[in-house]
């Protein structure tokens, strides 16, 4: 999924670190044996994920939509010092395939995966200060989510949101749910006085959020 043009796309790729061999092969069976792969972040929005949170070295990271483990791994490689990953996953039926990626990238020990609707699992997790959160599940609930656990960021940790650019139909003229839904959320982010923004051109665009 791109919403650059492909050789852009491809140069960025060509000139940013390199996909870890394990998420290679995590990417790759992905796309052999998932119905929707392209919803997996890739070698280069994986690279962000990584850059931005090693920058913030995070204690405790939050995601909500595990899907195969990609970005988990990518967020896991910047956690500070016995930190740890909480993810959530409504898809049973991914716990086995997490089970071994996480294992493939020796990351097993920093993950800690929650089965089932992030909604129920949030309030059974609402005890938690994370440093950072990224939120990449069903998107209607995106905002829903972002009111979920702003009380439970630190002051000075992001909040990342994935495809706020909906493949560039937020600032065209379509009228369906989803980018209304979009939409809605990018409008109230952006005159939210807690917290600074930046939605970054990445893929289908991600939406960076610190907590003041
Ligand atoms: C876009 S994929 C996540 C991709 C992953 N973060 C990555 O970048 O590699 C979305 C995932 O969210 C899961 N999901 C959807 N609704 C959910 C919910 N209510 N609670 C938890 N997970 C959910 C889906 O089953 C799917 O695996």
């Amino acid at each position: 999924m791109e919403i650059l043009n492909h050789d852009l796309q491809t140069y960025l790729e060509a000139h940013c670190d390199p996909e870890p061999e394990a998420l290679k092969k995590i990417n790759r069976e992905t796309y052999l044996k998932q119905l929707k792969p392209n919803m997996l972040s890739g070698h280069y929005q994986g690279r962000l994920l990584s850059m931005l949170s090693k920058l913030v070295q995070p204690k405790l990271i939050l995601e909500i939509g595990t899907f195969t483990g990609y970005a988990t791994i990518c967020l896991a490689e910047g956690l500070a010092e016995g930190g740890k990953v909480h993810t959530i996953e409504v898809n049973r039926e991914q716990e086995e395939t997490l089970k071994n990626n996480f294992e493939l990238a020796d990351v097993q020990d920093r993950i800690q995966l929650y089965i089932g609707d992030a909604r129920d699992v949030l309030f059974g997790l609402s005890e938690n200060i994370y440093d950072l959160a990224f939120i990449d599940a069903d998107k209607k609930s995106n905002l829903a989510y972002f009111e979920l656990i702003i009380d439970k960021i630190r002051p000075g940790g992001l909040i990342i949101i994935d495809n706020v650019l909906w493949k560039g139909k937020v600032y065209g003229d379509a009228k369906d749910n989803d980018t209304e839904l979009f939409r809605k959320l990018n409008d109230t982010i952006a005159v939210s006085t807690q917290v600074e923004k930046l939605i970054l051109p990445v893929r289908d665009g991600v939406l960076v959020i610190r907590k003041k």
